[in-house]
């Protein structure tokens, strides 16, 4: 993914002129009435200035020339008019903002997991600059959307005022009227490029500022707890940490101190200007060129245009800023699907013959070395394949291209013969259960750790309650995960969990705080997850039983011989006495396939296998002959 330059980020009235356009669209849909009403009182608010200057001057010029009471009297009553509109209108348009910015943010939230969830494949979510940028689209599409669309209606305000006073002087007289424009214009043109250049600050320093975001998520993380007290690496993280915000404040501050340097600059010479207009007018009231009230209004317009200008180049730079930051959501949600799903998917029937890699090819990008190369295996239907190979030798990943998680670079994955990339992955996902190495621990209950396996057990309106229970719990006892349940202090209902626990002194939440399993128990679960998938065409069990102890080892390897028995199964383990007894075993080495056969086979082949075994079962063999000689002794 190419990264926009600092001048891009900074610039692009293309990308500025698209972003405020999707940003407006989305409070459009939300309801158009919130930026029909939001912009009608924005345009109130932007005349009201205008009109309360023309009303004092026109006040001023008949009590000079003595103008009737009467006249007097209703133009006074307008101006305490607009005075009540002046004050309320702004907290309209304060819950107005806040309301469109509710609503922006849920829609834009939603839109951007909807879109997340489009990318079928892995291969976004393995890429740290995708990543990333997900993170900033996370971060900023709550509020940026709705942030462009209050800018860019204060803006439209802006000039609207500006537009008022200088129209209003331009009637009074143009010199007055290019006076004014003479204050502000330079002073338009440096906060533009001042803004632009904290937009480009802002981009430079967005890398700096992940980097701290990341030593301070691993100094609160639980999970690196551990390892950071052990280690005592704490304070080292935490210099990094300051570093990085050491570095991005040394450049806002460049960038204050330019921006103080340059107001400073312009704030004398738009006073001088002015000065030099008021001056001027003054001289010319005197002379009876101007009326006292085209004073008063001169006075207002000086003021007013520079008010109005000061907080356009305010939202000018907060629009800015804000429009970097939805451009990643908008990247997000309008990123191309990862992986091609056909118009017309073939169907995915149950299996029949069996799944074959052929002469599969893959890498993770053309800058990665080949994970698969040339891999020729079969998984007959009703057969159990077992993997082994060392660590990186592309075992997972075959598992990934199994799932079609990616595409194979070269070469086909079939399923009865049909290649996966003709099929929808969802379809073909719904057909297959696993239990992945990297398995998930979820911060809900018991019952939806397991339930998650089927999310139509947990949502099915069909199924009624006690029918979902029985479900769940027959899947937990035969992962051996019932009796850890069932001790729970809500069973089934009990919230898993390591990061919601109880905070001394927050009141009687007690069933709310979360219990923390072990590893092991945590496995259980998650193998209790596949068993509810249960009744599915092919199942992966990439080293389900790590985490457990031998005991508990040996009882889930019983149990899961007697579910693979006569169903299609890929199981994946370091342990290769747990792999022996299926039916054909495939060594994988750098990516490719070297060995295949039966445990006999292999064993009597001496290859990669055989040693491996060998290694194995050598750690073994002292203490179990001494197990032995004890019990016979
Ligand atoms: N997302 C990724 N991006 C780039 N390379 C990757 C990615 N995932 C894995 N690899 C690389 O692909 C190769 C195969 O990795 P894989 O995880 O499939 O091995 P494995 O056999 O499952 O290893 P282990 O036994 O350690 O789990 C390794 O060299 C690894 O570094």
């Amino acid at each position: 993914m190419s990264e926009p330059t600092a001048e891009q980020a900074s610039g692009g009235v293309r990308t500025t002129v698209r972003g405020a356009g999707a940003a407006l669209a989305l409070a459009w849909q939300t309801g158009w009435y919130l930026p029909v009403t939001h912009g009608l009182l924005v345009l109130v608010q932007a005349v009201v200035p205008v009109v309360i200057a023309w009303q004092t001057k026109l006040i001023l010029d008949l009590l000079v020339t003595g103008g009737a009471t009467g006249t007097l009297l209703s133009l006074g009553l307008g101006l305490a008019a607009a005075g009540v509109v002046a004050a309320l209108a702004p907290f309209a348009v304060q819950y107005i903002t806040a309301e469109t910015a509710r609503r922006v943010g849920l829609l834009s939230q939603d839109r951007l997991f909807a879109a997340a969830e489009r990318f079928a494949g892995l291969a976004r979510f393995e890429n740290p600059a995708f990543l990333d940028r997900l993170r900033l689209a996370q971060q900023s599409g709550g509020d940026s959307p709705s942030q462009v669309v209050a800018a860019v209606f204060s803006l439209a305000g802006g000039i609207v005022t500006i537009a008022g006073f200088l129209g209003s002087l331009l009637v009074i007289s143009p010199w007055m009227a290019l006076f004014v424009l003479a204050a502000a214009v330079p002073a338009l043109a440096v906060e533009l490029r001042l803004s632009r250049a904290r937009a480009a600050m802002m981009w430079r320093i967005g890398p700096v500022e992940r980097r701290e975001f990341f030593f301070r998520d691993l100094l609160s993380n639980v999970q690196a707890a551990k390892e950071l007290r052990l280690f005592g690496v704490g304070p080292y993280l935490r210099d990094r940490m300051n570093r990085e915000r050491v570095e991005s404040n040394a450049q806002r501050r460049r960038m204050d101190q330019r921006e103080l340097t340059s107001q400073t600059l312009l704030g004398i010479l738009s006073a001088t200007i002015a000065g030099a207009g008021l001056v001027w007018a003054v001289l010319a009231a005197v002379q009876g060129r101007l009326t006292a009230g085209d004073l008063t209004l001169f006075v207002a317009a000086v003021s007013g245009v520079q008010n109005a200008l000061v907080q356009l180049v305010r939202e000018v730079a907060m629009a800015h800023h804000q429009l970097l930051m939805f451009d990643h959501y908008l990247k997000v949600v309008g990123s191309a699907a990862d992986l091609t799903v056909p118009a017309r998917p073939r169907p995915v029937p149950g299996l029949r013959k069996g799944i074959e890699f052929r002469g599969v090819w893959f890498r993770y990008s053309p800058e990665h070395p080949w994970a698969l190369r040339d891999v020729n295996l079969v998984i007959p239907h009703g057969g159990s394949l077992g993997l082994v190979g060392r660590n990186g030798a592309g075992k997972s990943t075959l598992v990934k291209l199994l799932c079609r998680m990616y595409d194979p670079e070269r070469g086909a994955v079939l399923w009865d013969g049909v290649d996966l990339r003709d099929m929808d992955p969802a379809e073909l996902r719904r057909r297959i259960g696993a239990v992945f190495q990297d398995y998930m621990e979820y911060d809900l209950t018991a019952a939806e750790n397991i339930g998650l396996g089927d999310v139509d057990v947990l949502t099915d309106a069909d199924t009624d309650d006690e029918a979902r229970r029985n479900l769940v719990r027959a899947a937990a006892e035969r992962a051996g995960a019932h009796p850890v349940i069932a001790d729970l202090p809500r069973g089934y209902d009990t919230l898993l969990s390591r990061m919601f626990f109880d905070m001394p002194g927050d009141g009687d939440e007690g069933d709310q705080s979360g219990v923390p399993l072990s590893g092991g128990q945590w496995q259980r679960l998650a193998l209790a997850r596949a068993y509810l998938r249960g009744q599915r065409d092919l199942l992966i069990l990439d080293e389900p039983s790590s985490g457990l102890d031998a005991e508990a080892e040996h009882e889930i390897h019983t149990g899961l011989r007697a579910h693979r028995r006569g169903r299609t199964s890929l199981l994946i383990s370091h342990r290769l006495g747990t792999v022996r007894e299926a039916e054909r075993i495939a060594v994988l080495d750098e990516g490719a396939v070297v060995e295949t056969g039966t445990h006999d086979e292999l064993i009597a082949a001496e290859g990669v296998y055989a040693r491996l075994f060998g290694l194995q079962a050598r750690g073994y063999q002292p203490q179990a002959d001494a197990v032995q000689e004890v019990a016979r002794s």
